[in-house]
């Protein structure tokens, strides 16, 4: 969904950071072989989690749902030269592809994935982060919400993708099998209301939301 024009969408694009090699690799690699290749962030979504890592210079990055690595690449380009960005998984299928890219982007050595359910995985962390990408199941979004505000640092920063999940968040009504829509209606009002952090929700291809802690 374009929430501009698309002519506007493709000129914001075209006046942007362009789309690092490797990571247009990646990406045709995974419209060619991966299923859903549209869950990657992609070239433009991409540049924006570059600047804001970069701008946020974070020592410890978390990511929940890493799919071929495109997002955690982007993130790593903020990271502070001995930081650890760490990124969960459930489908073991997408290892060794993130592996492969994570190894050739020259943060393989930062880069820590962790394969399972991310709700049972993140207790199991014992860090602190600067820095959290959700961006996995959005029936589970206030549930992560919940088990890494404690583990994320004071001005700290959660992203968190496709709150707008394409306009659907204005629905009063849903369909019984859709239950991701009032999930994300749900966080929506949980990271507005929680005084743990100040929010804003940016426009940005399906909705990416910025949470600071205070
Ligand atoms: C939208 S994709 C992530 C896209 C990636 N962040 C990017 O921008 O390239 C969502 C991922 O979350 C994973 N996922 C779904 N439920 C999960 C869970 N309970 N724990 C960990 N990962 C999960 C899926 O396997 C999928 O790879």
């Amino acid at each position: 969904m374009h929430f501009i024009p698309e002519e506007l969408d493709d000129y914001v694009v075209a006046h942007s950071e362009d789309e690092p090699a490797l990571l247009r690799q990646l990406s045709r690699e995974t419209y060619q072989k991966i299923l859903q290749p549209r869950m990657l962030s992609g070239h433009y979504q991409g540049r924006v989690l570059s600047m804001i890592s970069k701008l946020v210079n974070p020592k410890n990055i978390l990511e929940i749902g890493t799919y071929t690595g495109y997002s955690a690449l982007c993130l790593a380009e903020g990271i502070q030269k001995d930081g650890e960005l760490h990124t969960i998984d459930i489908n073991e299928e997408l290892v060794d592809f993130q592996r492969k890219y994570f190894d050739a982007s020259g943060y393989g050595k930062q880069i820590f994935q962790h394969l399972g359910d991310a709700l049972e995985i993140i207790p199991k962390l014992e860090k602190t982060f600067d820095l959290i990408f959700i961006d996995a199941d959005k029936e589970n979004y206030s549930n992560y919400f919940n088990v890494i505000i404690d583990k994320l640092s004071t001005g700290g920063i959660i992203l968190s993708d496709n709150v707008l999940w394409s306009g659907k968040v204005l629905e009063t009504t849903f369909k019984k099998e859709d239950t991701s829509t009032p999930a994300l209606i749900e966080y929506n009002a949980l990271l507005k209301n929680d005084t743990r952090v100040e929010t804003v929700v940016l426009p940005i291809r399906d909705g990416l939301t910025i949470s600071r802690k205070v």
